[in-house]
């Protein structure tokens, strides 16, 4: 679990300090070139803070001057998100943009009289979960404006009610995954809403961006999980959501549902809980080629029996993530799949959580030619699920570019993506000495098409190492925009408000300015982030 002190951490993800093995050290340094360079890590200071002094009193006024915090440490704390290239920048490569000062509002009145206050003093505001955005979603960008200031939504930590009748929940927004777990645990419920970064962001956090977990093919994506919402803004609250379903216009909450902090800030959202599961199986099973793996999981979704968790890995990933386990079980497990005839092992873990006896026989009936691998594979991805982020920090710490993109199209379009991403960033990354490793995974499926999720590693280029990022980026940027989602679950923040309008369309970007321009007329929520202009 993860303390209060975490939640500052901007040059890794945890205090925990993971090693990797030494067979896993031989291995990237044989497929990777990977030597042992690394970059130096230097302090990183925060410029002066630019909020004046008047506007500080006013904000004092509302909060407690206790919460209005304006040391470097804690505005370096807020300064940015968690992806790769913020990790570098607090590592002393790449620039960090520090917020003016930190406002820690106590309960929904006080965020809305903040916004009040800095709509009128023209000083931007941008919301804080969990800070763990990568996509620049938390960047502390100033526009045109004076100063900014990071609202960390951090006191706002309580669950409110729970309707055990109707099944639902109110949390408030700074409610972390793990203790909105806790909370509704103890009432006899789950949300269910198992991201990667589970722990460390917050209810808020991922109502803005609409976070996908993974467990989604089971509980949804978090949007289908809200059933209301209570917002800030600058010309006062907006509460959405009064019924299960409504034909009372266009549905306002999905506006408010991944709008980025850029129309208001969420200060409560009204949740759909279900009871605690009591019984959970995971299992692991592998498929021989990538085609064939996503025929498979496409049949599970049109025949509407996906598991809880179904995440198909491609064999890259598969081979990577059996080389870095090692061990004997690993090479009895090869033997395995070259005796059953399996030449392209793609790993596929699927997870029941509800009805799992009747509804692990439905995938099962309709998933063919699958190798059965069995639940040890299975439970031991779901314990070791939230270990990515530390695997993160120990390849950051030995010299490793590594960072993760996704989308999501049809499935007719789906091979065709893979591909060009591939070839996008294999082409950006090669370099004599550097060989990147390019991963994928589908881990959200729908009935009409599905998610792929990249992670890459290869050796930093120790000259350029924002630059060696920025472009495989860019480049994979561009494969995307012609076939797919800019972004399946990540959203949009800075990094990928450039291609926004290929996407919704130029009138699309004219909406949302016109719906901002009602909701934040002086434009203090966020600067720079979701729409291109
Ligand atoms: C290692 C790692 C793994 C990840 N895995 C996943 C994953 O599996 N699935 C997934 O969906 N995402 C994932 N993400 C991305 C990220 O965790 C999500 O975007 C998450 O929803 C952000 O929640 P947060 O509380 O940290 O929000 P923050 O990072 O604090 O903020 C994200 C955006 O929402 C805005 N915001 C935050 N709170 C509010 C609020 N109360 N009101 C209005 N605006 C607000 C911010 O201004 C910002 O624009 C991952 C990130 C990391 C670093």
């Amino acid at each position: 679990m993860m303390n209060r002190e975490d939640h500052l951490r901007r040059a890794d993800w945890s205090a925990e300090q993971v090693e990797l093995p030494p067979h896993a050290l031989r291995w990237l340094r044989s497929e990777t070139g990977l030597n042992d360079v690394h970059t130096p890590t230097r302090q990183v200071t925060a410029s002066v803070s630019e909020l004046p002094e008047k506007a500080r009193d006013v904000l004092a006024d509302i909060v407690g001057s206790a919460n209005v915090l304006t040391a470097d440490g804690d505005r370096l704390g807020r300064a940015g998100g968690l992806s790769y290239l913020d990790l570098l920048a607090h590592k002393g490569s790449g620039a960090v943009a520090a917020p003016d000062a930190v406002v820690l509002p106590a309960d929904p009145d006080e965020v809305t009289a903040v916004l009040a206050a800095c709509a009128e003093w023209g000083i931007g505001v941008v919301p804080f979960g969990g800070g763990t955005s990568v996509v620049g979603g938390v960047a502390a960008l100033r526009g045109d404006k004076q100063a900014v200031i990071a609202l960390d939504l951090v006191r706002l930590d309580q669950l409110v009610s729970v309707d055990r009748v109707s099944r639902l929940a109110v949390l408030q927004a700074g409610v972390r995954a793990p203790a909105a777990e806790q909370l509704l645990a103890a009432h006899g419920f789950t949300l269910g809403h198992m991201p990667q970064s589970f722990e460390r962001a917050t209810i808020g956090g991922f109502a803005a961006t609409r976070s996908a977990g993974q467990a989604s093919s089971g509980y949804g994506r978090f949007e289908d999980m809200v059933e209301a919402v209570r917002v800030a803004t600058p010309r006062g609250e907006w509460r959405l959501g009064v019924a299960p379903a409504s034909a009372a216009g266009p549905d306002l909450r999905q506006l408010v549902v991944g709008s980025e902090g850029t129309l208001g800030v969420i200060t409560e959202v009204t949740v759909r809980i279900r009871p605690l599961p009591t019984v959970r199986r995971y299992e692991g099973f592998v498929l021989d080629g990538w085609e064939r793996g996503v025929e498979a999981v496409r049949e599970l979704a049109q025949h509407r029996v996906l598991a809880d968790v179904t995440r198909l890995s491609d064999m890259d990933e598969t081979t990577v993530g059996l080389a870095l386990t090692g061990g004997w079980k690993v090479k009895a497990l090869r033997a395995y799949l070259k005796a059953r005839g399996v030449s392209e092992p793609c790993l596929l873990i699927l997870g029941w959580e509800s009805d799992v006896q009747r509804r692990r026989a439905a995938t099962l009936n309709t998933l063919r030619g699958a190798v059965r691998v069995g639940r040890p594979l299975g439970e031991a991805w779901r314990h070791g699920r939230f270990a990515g982020p530390r695997q993160r920090d120990a390849l950051m710490n030995i010299g490793v570019c590594v960072e993760t993109l996704e989308t999501a199209t049809h499935w007719s379009k789906l091979g065709l993506l893979r591909s060009a991403v591939r070839a996008a960033l294999t082409g950006a990354l090669s370099a004599p000495g550097r060989k990147p490793v390019v991963m994928c995974h589908i881990s959200h499926s729908y009935e009409t098409g599905a998610s792929l999720y990249f992670t890459v590693m290869v050796p930093r280029d120790e000259r350029d190492p924002v630059g060696q990022w920025k472009r495989a980026k860019q480049a994979a940027c561009e494969a995307i925009e012609k076939l797919g989602t800019i972004t399946h679950h990540h959203a949009v923040g800075v990094d990928h408000s450039p291609y926004l309008a290929t996407e919704i369309g130029e009138l699309g970007v004219e909406v949302l300015a016109a719906v901002k321009q009602v909701l934040d007329p002086t434009g203090v929520l966020n600067p720079g982030k979701l729409t291109p202009r």
